[in-house]
């Protein structure tokens, strides 16, 4: 069902950061950094493929974030809804029922046999395609998901994500100069600060993060070989 009521941004990212935490989606380990699918070390890993199993959760969430979707983007401004390979192909799902749209989905390297496709399901020459997706660290798998998108002849002008970093400038810098503009829910910024009033995790260990989330480059250049 199309959702009709517009809670508020901050309201949406309070809500959304409260969520993540309540199901165990945040890990926190300065001890033994995460990998990120850019290569680099981080003492902060947010998983929303947990959001699937938990069926309340998810629901609000998608609600929220086809009411994001709809009031940065407009109501009539799609065509298509793409779910990127793996974890944003479920949440692509649940948008496209709620804006009775048709879904694709698009695949991270072609599949190397078959129609060897990186786009599976419909997608017309001329589509105005959204892009969904579970998150985004610096935005490097967007650039390959929307190039993908395009060599169809669809255009693509717009991602929209549960979390969204906010720790590095140049990410919606780098997505804006590919003609991409970035829509989400929440941020580190909102999980810290929910943690930090939950005592969530361990003073030390907010302290840790909240330094990696200041400055992730020099946290990084200290850890790479961790
Ligand atoms: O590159 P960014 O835009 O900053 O986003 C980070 C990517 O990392 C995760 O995917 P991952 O490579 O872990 O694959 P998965 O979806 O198959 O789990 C996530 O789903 C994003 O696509
Ligand atoms: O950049 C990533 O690979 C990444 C970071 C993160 O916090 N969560 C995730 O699923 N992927």
């Amino acid at each position: 069902m199309i959702p009709t009521s517009f809670p508020s941004k901050e309201e949406i990212a309070r809500l959304s950061a409260r969520m993540l935490l309540e199901i165990g989606a945040v890990d926190f380990n300065s001890k033994e950094p995460f990998t990120l699918a850019s290569g680099l070390p981080s003492p902060s890993y947010v998983d929303c493929r947990k959001l699937i199993s938990f069926p309340r959760i998810r629901s609000t969430l998608m609600d929220f974030l086809t009411i994001t979707i709809m009031r940065n983007a407009g109501f009539e401004a799609f065509d298509n809804i793409a779910g990127g390979e793996t974890a944003g192909i479920p949440f692509g799902a649940l948008v496209a029922e709620r804006m009775a749209l048709p879904m694709t989905y698009v695949r991270k390297k072609p599949k190397g046999y078959g129609r060897n496709a990186r786009i599976e399901g419909v997608m017309k020459e001329g589509e105005r395609v959204l892009l969904v997706e579970d998150m985004t660290t610096d935005g490097g798998s967007k650039l390959s998901f929307v190039d993908a998108i395009r060599e169809t002849g669809a255009t693509c002008g717009h991602t929209a994500l549960i979390f969204y970093y906010d720790i590095f400038p140049e990410t919606i810098q780098k997505l804006g100069d590919h003609g991409v503009e970035l829509h989400y829910l929440c941020t580190w910024w909102d999980v810290l600060a929910e943690a930090r009033a939950q005592e969530a995790f361990s003073a030390e260990t907010l302290d840790e993060v909240e330094k990696f989330l200041k400055d992730p480059r020099a946290w990084q250049d200290a850890h790479k070989s961790a």
